[in-house]
């Protein structure tokens, strides 16, 4: 069976890498769809599409994670619901089950007809994008706990941090 995970990841945390790992015991293969993919250099959404497969895929390696039977790929927001799960369809391979924790993406799977399988929360209150971002604009490094290391790197050297602060600044 080929389940897809939609998901942000603006950062990919160890929340993440822990519902991948347990999909892929699951599953025999894994989509991992990268969303929101136009949007970046927001409070939102801080990080480009490129960027955040690049994270996932240092974050898999760093835990030796065999990702040869995970696809990547991004897409667009659409301008409603249904379209959006219709867009996924039109650039991804056939799937069977979607996963995911989102409310609005259970609604939208289940209504276009597919099996939701809602992954386990792990450590939600800790492993959360909304926290870390939090901590990035309060120039507070404990965020460094909650991705991999791979990923604290891949972000410092970016300035991704800083980024998100810079964008969260009001006029000069
Ligand atoms: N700690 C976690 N345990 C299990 N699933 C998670 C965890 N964090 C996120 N998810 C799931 O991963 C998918 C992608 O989530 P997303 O990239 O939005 O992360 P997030 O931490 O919820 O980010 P944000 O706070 O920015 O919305 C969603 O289906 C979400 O429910
Ligand atoms: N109307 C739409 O374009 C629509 C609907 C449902 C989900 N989505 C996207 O799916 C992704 C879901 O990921 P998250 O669970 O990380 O929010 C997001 O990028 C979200 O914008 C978009």
């Amino acid at each position: 069976m080929r389940a897809v995970f939609p998901g942000r990841f603006q950062p990919f945390h160890l929340g993440h890498l822990a519902v991948i790992e347990w999909l892929l015991s699951k599953y025999d293969e894994l989509i991992i769809v990268v969303g929101s993919g136009k949007d970046s250099h927001t409070i939102y959404n801080p990080f480009t599409a490129g960027e955040r497969i690049l994270m996932i895929k240092k974050g898999l390696k760093e835990f030796n994670v065999d990702f040869t039977r995970v696809i990547f790929f991004p897409i667009m927001d659409s301008f409603t619901s249904g379209l959006w799960i219709r867009n996924l369809e039109l650039y991804s391979p056939k799937f069977d089950v979607v996963v995911s924790g989102n409310p609005l993406v259970i609604s939208n799977a289940r209504e276009a007809g597919y099996i939701v399988d809602l992954p386990p929360m792990f450590n939600r209150e800790m492993y959360n994008a909304t926290k870390i971002r939090k901590l990035m604009l309060e120039n507070n490094e404990s965020w460094s706990e909650l991705v991999p290391k791979s990923v604290y790197s891949f972000i410092k050297e970016i300035k991704g941090d800083e980024r998100l602060r810079d964008i969260a600044r009001s006029d000069y």
